[in-house]
């Protein structure tokens, strides 16, 4: 379990405070009709009750007394009688109108503020996630429950205040009894609020785990390994113990609950005998009418029902607001990636991109990946980066796209510090293919559209697009050509239900390649192992489409293929975080070095092995 306090831990009143505010502007702008109409619920729920101990007292005494004016009294109490019955239906009906609406303006606004953080580092980080599960969670009723306990508290209120009237004409001291008797109560509801949410907050990474478990034991990209290597005890025993983690504290939770509210209702149950015995023996004394019992039973009752309600509603609230904590943390917090107040403008790249002395690691505790890194990227000119697994070629390419700032040292656009730039101009600018490019749950046609949403979806320009990259004929033959679902997990939609087509390897690679020619109009195109799941026919076909279309492009380009690079203006070759060489193909053959070595490592690969010699026989 983890340090059980979170980002939204205990906090003062006025940050509680904050958040009710928050919650009750969301659900003024959600649904203001159903806030209104609850309000105007609230005052006559409140005094219903009231109204009703007070009539049936008067029916009872001129019934015993023999008085007259029974009929509009008895109206009066089937009017408040008809309201207790039919006011909490309307209720509830507004409830689920608010829920709905807060419901959906919660998550826009949550999504929205995820979104709007142009950066990565947010998303590496663990805490960030544990957070931003509680937000969703806390984003599906907090609110609710925040502005509903408050109206439920109000009213509440207002029946206490008038039960309370009621109880001080016929015994003041019982008030003060029931007051007494219920204040435990308060201060225990509280405690165990804010008990119950550091207990979540101190589980949710066992409970981000459990569900990881569970999903990785129905992916259908994991299925194979999964049973391949006989996975499944092993991540359902983890997955297990996970849930027993949570399910141990929930059950620690529960306990407490248990003996401090039996015990609780123990207390409130006596103080209403005793209630209950004076009033009948002040009854039998002839010192209260036989209405006087009746409205004094229902006072005694109706305070404790309200008392018992205030702070049950109040601890509920409370939790709900240490809740509401975690999604007010991520909707407000600043993005990962600071913006420029005042970005520059990021014109067409007319001279290049410099690299100067870029120094980069993720986070403080990691080794640098990138240790003074200086290169400058001609404008028109296709520049390669060559190195070793884990030499930091796809680190470099997520800076050149600002999904991370320099540690040091700054990238420029043309003289312009990519930091004083806006994220959205400079991707603007950019078509990019990653390494572990996305395979989306969409049409053919979609995926590739998802790299241009801004250029409209025009099927013409999605067409050239998948010609560009190989797939046109791939797609053009599928059931229903670019309209076919490419799922293994969805069914498609129309008349029929149709399931999804799934590609190949490297047919997925051709389709993530054609998402970015989508743009390849843009100034910059970076490709990042582009080809790596290709056959050697597709590469060659490929590389040669790629060739004509970067002609007098600016590109980045990444492959373990030296063969695919060598045509390159520049490449780079990236080793320990530093660049180690420099030059065209030719040169660096001269000079015989890391680059010459890993190129003619790979092309003996296709040279005919030698024959055995004779000897060896
Ligand atoms: N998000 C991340 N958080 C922490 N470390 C990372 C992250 N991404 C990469 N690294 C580390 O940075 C180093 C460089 O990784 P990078 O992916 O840039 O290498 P690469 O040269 O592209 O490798 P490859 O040829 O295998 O694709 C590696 O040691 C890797 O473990």
């Amino acid at each position: 379990m983890r340090d059980p306090r979170g980002p939204a831990g205990e906090t003062g009143a006025g940050s509680l405070f904050r958040r009710g505010r928050v919650a009750a502007e969301l659900a003024w702008r959600a649904r203001p009709a159903a806030v209104l109409g609850s309000l105007a619920l609230v005052l006559l729920m409140g005094a219903a009750p009231v109204a009703t101990a007070w009539l049936t007292k008067l029916v009872i005494d001129r019934l015993a007394n023999g008085e007259g004016g029974l009929l509009p009294v008895a109206a009066a109490l089937g009017v408040a009688g008809l309201a207790l019955v039919v006011l909490p239906h309307v209720s509830e009906y507004l409830n689920g109108q608010l829920h709905r609406g807060l419901q959906r303006l919660v998550y826009d606004r949550l999504f929205l503020a995820v979104n709007a953080d142009p950066g990565l580092s947010r998303f590496e980080n663990p805490s960030f996630h544990d957070e931003l599960r509680l937000a969703h969670e806390a984003g599906q009723n907090a609110p609710q429950q925040i502005v509903g306990s408050s109206l439920a508290i109000c009213q509440g209120v207002l029946t206490l205040l008038g039960f309370v009237v009621t109880l001080t004409v016929l015994s003041p001291v019982m008030v003060v009894i029931v007051i007494a008797a219920a204040l435990p109560s308060a201060r225990v509801q509280l405690a165990l609020s804010r008990r119950r949410a550091r207990t979540l907050w101190g589980v949710s990474s066992n409970t981000r785990r459990q569900l990881f478990y569970g999903a990785l034991l129905t992916s259908p990209d994991a299925a194979k390994e999964v049973r391949l290597f006989r996975l499944g005890d092993f991540l359902r025993t983890r997955m297990l113990t996970e849930l027993e983690t949570v399910n141990e504290a929930e059950r620690d939770l529960d306990w407490r609950t248990l003996r401090s509210q039996g015990l609780l209702s123990l207390l409130g149950a006596a103080v209403a005998a005793g209630g209950l015995f004076w009033a009948v023996l002040t009854a039998a004394s002839g010192g209260l009418s036989v209405g006087d019992v009746s409205v004094f039973v229902a006072a005694v009752a109706g305070v404790q029902t309200a008392l018992t309600a205030i702070v049950s509603r109040w601890a509920g609230a409370h939790n709900a607001l240490l809740m509401f904590g975690h999604y007010v943390g991520v909707v407000q917090a600043e993005p990962g990636l600071p913006v420029a107040a005042r970005p520059s403008a990021l014109p067409a790249l007319r001279a290049g991109i410099e690299l100067r002395d870029v120094w980069f690691r993720y986070d403080d505790e990691h080794p640098w990946v990138l240790r003074g890194v200086d290169l400058f990227i001609p404008h028109g000119q296709a520049v390669a980066l060559v190195g070793l697994n884990g030499a930091g070629k796809s680190t470099l390419v997520k800076l050149l796209c600002r999904l991370y700032d320099p540690v040091r040292g700054s990238i420029l656009w043309d003289g312009v510090d990519l930091r004083e730039a806006h994220p959205d101009d400079l991707r603007a600018r950019i078509g990019v293919v990653f390494q572990d490019y996305m395979t989306y749950d969409l049409t053919a046609a979609e995926n590739i559209m998802l790299g241009d949403l801004a250029g409209g979806a025009d099927p013409e320009a999605v067409r050239a697009a998948a010609r560009r990259a190989g797939i046109h004929d791939t797609l053009d033959a599928l059931p229903r050509g670019y309209d076919t679902l490419l799922s293994r997990i969805f069914f498609g939609e129309g008349d029929e239900r149709q399931a999804g087509v799934t590609l190949s390897g490297g047919q997925w690679q051709r389709l993530a390649l054609a998402r970015a020619l989508m743009r390849h109009q843009r100034d910059l195109l970076i490709l990042d192992e582009p080809s790596s799941g290709l056959d050697a026919e597709a590469e060659h076909a490929v590389h040669q489409g790629m060739r004509r279309h970067r002609a007098g492009r600016t590109s980045v380009l990444i492959s373990h293929r030296l063969g695919a690079l060598r045509d390159a203006d520049l490449i780079v070759v990236l080793s320990d975080g530093k660049i180690s060489e420099r030059g065209t193909h030719d040169e660096l053959m001269a000079k015989g070095e890391q680059y010459a070595r890993l190129f003619s490592l790979q092309a003996s690969g296709y040279e005919p092995a030698p024959e055995p010699s004779a000897a060896s026989g």
